[in-house]
């Protein structure tokens, strides 16, 4: 992902300098860098248009003179600009950061085949269902009441799963699977890789509804909450899933986010790899073995995602269903510096 040399000044004012950071502008407003130069290119010559961070609507204007990047900030800061769609930008000076403050973290692909992960069980199946059974599920979920959380929407079904305990209400059963599901629970047994042996059926599934831009703080499901299987079918829109494996076991975010994340509490532990998917609308994922009990998930709060070369804009909301099995026992698996019941 691309983190940018150039930030946004602290003070009100910030110094002078060819650079200009200008907000509420950027791909994921529907302003390609290519429309944003040729705008400001109308001021002086230009170094380029760069993405100022991860959010698709931030920018930076860099021009070859600082008089030219002044003229662009008189002009065109404050009020709506005709030319870019009537938005009105904020601009002011940027800041070139040293060198070593620069996080190198844009290296890591993002891959559209799970095999390339390299991730020992992790499995994605491209149109799993048709359009026409995403609309007929979506249409289902959206004639049940929503819960809201703070950036995102759920919905339980089978069991309630407790945000504050990140572990399921096994006293409240729920009754079961919604019929609307069925056919989905009938595809996912004859998943490629489902082993069935002492599985049964998946009788936990969470519905969430993440706005555009939403994203979830990395996190592995409770090993002592679920099986072994987690499967995951994303609808209505894109997004990225990063994995990270954290080299001192696990790490969780305070207890009370509902697993919503936020920009700043994703970084506190830096020593993981990281592996990233591009997950299209339709596909399933299906977590298992050392990715489901070892390796964190994580979608980044992004309004745009880079997947190679290509912008991919988020929709204006994606829908996962994640089907698990409630766990009865205590989890053995082998990994057991990520296992709260071997703890
Ligand atoms: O939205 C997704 O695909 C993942 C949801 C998830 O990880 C969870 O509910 O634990
Ligand atoms: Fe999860």
């Amino acid at each position: 992902m691309v983190t940018s040399r150039f930030t946004r000044p602290k003070g009100s004012d910030g110094e002078s300098s060819p650079n200009l950071y200008v907000a509420n502008c950027g791909p994921a407003v529907g302003l390609s860098f290519d429309k944003i130069e040729s705008v400001f290119s109308t001021f002086g010559n230009m170094r380029g248009v760069y993405p100022a961070d991860e959010s698709g609507t931030r920018v930076i204007v860099s021009y070859l003179e600082e008089s030219s990047a002044q003229a662009a900030l008189k002009a065109l800061s404050g009020h709506p600009c005709k030319d870019l769609g009537g938005r009105v930008l904020h601009i002011r000076y940027s800041i070139l950061r040293p060198a070593s403050q620069v996080q190198v973290n844009d290296s890591v692909p993002v891959y559209l085949v799970a095999s390339d992960l390299k991730i020992p069980g992790i499995y994605l199946v491209h149109d799993f269902i048709t359009s026409k059974e995403e609309e007929k599920l979506l249409a289902a979920v959206d004639n049940r009441p929503w819960k809201r959380l703070a950036k995102r929407r759920v919905q339980h079904y089978g069991y309630e799963f407790l945000y504050e305990t990140r572990n399921v209400d096994t006293k409240q059963y729920l009754g079961e699977l919604p019929s609307f599901v069925l056919p989905i629970l009938e595809k996912i047994s004859s998943f490629p890789n489902f082993v069935a042996a002492g599985y049964d059926t998946l009788d936990q599934l969470t519905v969430n509804e993440y706005p555009h831009g939403a994203g979830l703080s990395p996190h592995i499901d409770t090993h002592s909450a679920f099986e072994g299987l987690i499967f995951s079918l994303s609808l209505a829109g894109p997004c990225i899933m990063e994995f990270r494996r954290y080299s001192q076991g696990t790490w969780l975010p305070p207890l009370t986010t509902s697993n919503d994340v936020t920009e700043e509490d994703n970084d506190h532990c830096s020593n993981f790899t990281r592996r990233i998917i591009f997950l299209p609308p339709r596909s399933m994922l299906l977590l298992s073995g050392e990715a489901r009990y070892a390796w964190h998930h994580y979608i980044p709060h992004h309004k745009v995602d880079m997947v190679g070369d290509n912008i991919i804009r988020r929709n204006s909301r994606r829908v996962s269903f994640t089907f698990r099995k409630v766990r009865a026992g205590p989890c053995c698996c082998d990994y057991p510096q990520y296992c709260d019941s071997q703890r």
